[in-house]
């Protein structure tokens, strides 16, 4: 795992747009994307790199604007300067494109639900799939459905359920398809959420605190999980969370931010 510094410079991209999406170019790319919320600079002077084939983990603790990054690189809200790249091309990111894209994000302790099954709960949001009962309209209809919606899906119906079989196998946990959530080790909630973001054959998954408020042993596993992800899909991943032993076992490279937030004009790089 390789250690950088969150002012390491990369080159900014040319500006020029390719025609066709070149594999060998960084999936994301960020030159010194610095995003404003009111009156607080939440990012400062960041840059990172995500090639295929890596896991990039960005590191910190509460308040030094893990959760603005990821909603930079959404399009929930737009950076006040830098500049970012998907493939190469300029990007200005959209939240209703993502999952065209090929973004998926999992979200910190949101849309697990007792009452469905695991397998349902790894297609709770995708196309198709007709409302439990047990899940409030609201909550399906929410952002894990904006997300994870639609026009990514190349399968459906009994097709979509076999593939979030495969996805729960490939992540170890096949053999509780079929239980209610409630009643699988809540160590294994982990990887729920993740087969449901693998669901949309992401070339970047961006994983929000994977692991928090799980036990050693528990992280430690869904790190393991983790670093093998990409490979066709996603591609890579970009994940963020303050628990640093995490990220060095699930991370190629771990960019550390460590700043203050500062406010207004005299905004500061992390
Ligand atoms: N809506 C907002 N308006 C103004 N400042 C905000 C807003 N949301 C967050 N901030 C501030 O921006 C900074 C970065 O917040 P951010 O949520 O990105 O950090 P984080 O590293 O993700 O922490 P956490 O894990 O606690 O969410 C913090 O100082 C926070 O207080």
């Amino acid at each position: 795992m390789a250690l950088m510094s969150s002012d390491q410079a990369v080159p900014t991209a040319t500006g020029t747009r390719p025609t066709g999406s070149d594999t060998r170019l960084p999936v994301l790319r960020l030159a010194n994307v610095r995003t404003r919320l009111g009156t607080t600079v939440a990012l400062s002077t960041l840059s990172l790199s995500v090639e295929s084939g890596q896991v990039v983990g960005v590191v910190g603790p509460d308040g030094v604007g893990k959760s603005t990054l990821f909603n930079t690189v959404c399009g929930f809200v737009r950076p006040e300067a830098g500049e970012i790249t998907w493939r190469g091309a300029a990007l200005r990111p959209r939240p209703h494109r993502l999952t065209t894209m090929g973004v998926a994000r999992t979200l910190q302790g949101v849309g697990l639900y007792g009452g469905l099954t695991v397998l349902e709960n790894v297609l709770v949001g995708s196309p198709g799939v007709p409302r439990v009962p047990a899940v409030p309209a609201g909550r399906q209809a929410g952002i894990g459905v904006a997300l994870f919606g639609a026009t990514r899906f190349r399968v459906q119906g009994p097709a979509l359920r076999e593939l979030a079989r495969d996805h729960l196998s490939r992540l170890g946990a096949a053999e509780y398809a079929d239980a209610d959530l409630a009643a699988v080790p809540a160590s294994l909630h982990g990887r729920v959420v993740l087969a449901r973001a693998l669901l949309a054959g992401p070339e970047l998954l961006l994983l929000d605190d994977p692991a928090v408020g799980m036990g050693a042993a528990t992280a430690a596993a869904l790190a393991g999980l983790v670093r093998d992800l990409p490979s066709g899909s996603p591609n890579a991943v970009l994940l963020a969370t303050a628990d640093f032993e995490f990220a060095q076992r699930a991370c190629d490279q771990v960019l550390q931010l460590d700043g203050e937030p500062s406010d207004a004009a005299g905004g500061h790089g992390h």
